[in-house]
């Protein structure tokens, strides 16, 4: 019996989604194959792609691509957060899974559609960062059919042996993130997202922080990472790279210029780059939309220690495009008091006064929370809410307000 065949748009809450994302529980969801093998369906590769009957929200699909160590893992522990509920490795499965899913969101990693294995590359003297690495097609047929409501049976890429492992399978959810080295490398894949963001780690912090990883958490030494940083550069700048002009929001992440020649990494200047003119995605802004502004918070009501905290907002172009850029140089000593500049910030798409200031004290521990990165990817994780209520209300034909989750 398909538990969803009675389910109409009146409600905004699929229970599809809720019954697929605890694991595709196959009494309870029928699937409808979608070719003629009976119990099969269509072979991608090794993959195979089902419909699932009762799909009702069809998914808001979001791309993240970074290189990697670059934060994709921490920014998407803050925007899961924002939906609330933990996310969590696909219950009973491969314990090597790169997937993330909670009630609402569902987290692939693009790693899991490399076509060759780390011995593959080897022999071919290719990096992952290669497209001849990596098997676009499948991905786009994949993610496609994720996108229609379909459930797939995706591949595993095990960092921890290097190998492809058998397929893992992955149920539409309500919002479904793909992240990794090549969301907007592919123009048919692209064409999916709903709203895709890039982190551009400048290669001086990204060189920093991985140390502080590759160093310090997994005795990695110097040479060695500054080996793997410098064999991956020329494919970084010919296939990662050159994504950030599809992005309709970039965080840059930039060494501080509050102090002269600073080159210990630690004070970081932070910028969100946002696309003007994307649909159910506003622009956040400083004092007065448009406008171009300086501001230095520090004072009776925000604590700065040296070198102190800038924001700046503006208009700009960004490869052709027109964006609104907002900056913050600096650091905060004390978080409870970041409520100071929430409120001074506009379009933050939060549910109530204060919502960005929780969040951040909500997960104050993870990399980044007393910057601009931690900041930034907050605001992200609200206006990807946001788009994805407009999307919900704007399919159901009920005003946004309606959609909320
Ligand atoms: N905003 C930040 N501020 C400081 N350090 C950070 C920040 N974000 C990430 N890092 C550092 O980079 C490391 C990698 O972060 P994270 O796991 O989120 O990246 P990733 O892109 O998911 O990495 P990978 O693709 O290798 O799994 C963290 O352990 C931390 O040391
Ligand atoms: O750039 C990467 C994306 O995370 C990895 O280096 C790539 O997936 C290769 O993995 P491995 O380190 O297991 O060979």
């Amino acid at each position: 019996m398909a538990i969803c065949s009675a389910h109409t748009t009146t409600s905004l809450r699929s229970p599809c989604t809720t019954v697929s994302n605890a694991g595709l529980r196959q009494k309870q969801v029928i699937f409808v194959t979608s070719n003629r093998r009976s119990g099969g369906g269509r072979r991608h590769g090794g993959a195979r792609s089902f419909q699932v009957s009762c799909s009702v929200d069809k998914p808001v699909v979001i791309g993240l691509a970074a290189d990697s160590g670059c934060g994709k893992s921490t920014f998407m522990r803050r925007l899961t957060s924002v939906f609330g509920g933990a996310a969590e490795p696909p219950k009973g499965g491969n314990p090597d899974s790169n997937t993330l899913i909670s009630d609402t969101t569902t987290v692939i990693c693009l790693d899991d559609y490399h076509s060759l294995d780390r011995n593959g590359r080897k022999e071919k003297g290719v990096t992952a960062l290669d497209p001849r690495a990596n098997n676009f097609d499948l991905m786009y047929e994949q993610v496609k059919a994720i996108k229609e409501g379909q459930a797939v049976e995706k591949p595993i890429y095990n960092h921890v042996t290097g190998l492809l492992d058998p397929p893992e399978l992955i149920a539409p959810p309500k919002i479904f993130v793909i992240e990794g080295l090549h969301p907007m490398f592919d123009e048919r894949v692209r064409d999916l997202l709903d709203f895709s963001i890039y982190l551009d780690i400048s290669d001086e912090v990204k060189f920093a922080w991985k140390i502080q990883r590759d160093m310090a958490e997994r005795g990695h030494s110097l040479e060695s990472i500054k080996a793997s940083i410098e064999a991956r550069k020329p494919d970084f700048d010919a296939f990662i790279d050159p994504q950030k002009q599809y992005a309709d929001a970039v965080i840059e992440v930039l060494p501080t210029q509050l102090i002269p020649d600073d080159n210990e990494g630690k004070v970081l200047r932070v910028k969100l780059i946002m696309k003007e003119g994307v649909k159910n995605f506003n622009p956040v802004y400083l004092f007065d939309e448009g406008s171009t502004i300086s501001w230095v918070p520090c004072g009776r009501k925000l604590t700065c220690s040296y070198p102190g905290i800038k924001f700046s907002y503006g208009p700009d172009t960004y490869f052709g495009n027109e964006v609104s850029v907002l900056e913050m140089d600096g650091q905060f000593d004390r978080l409870d008091e970041l409520i100071y500049v929430e409120s001074h910030l506009s379009n933050l798409s939060t549910k109530f006064y204060g919502e960005v200031t929780q969040q951040m004290l909500k997960h104050a521990d993870f990399p980044g929370s007393n910057n601009g990165t931690g900041l930034f990817q907050t605001i992200i994780g609200l206006k990807i809410r946001d788009l994805y209520e407009q999307i919900v209300a704007e399919r159901a034909g009920v005003p946004a307000e309606a959609a909320k989750v």
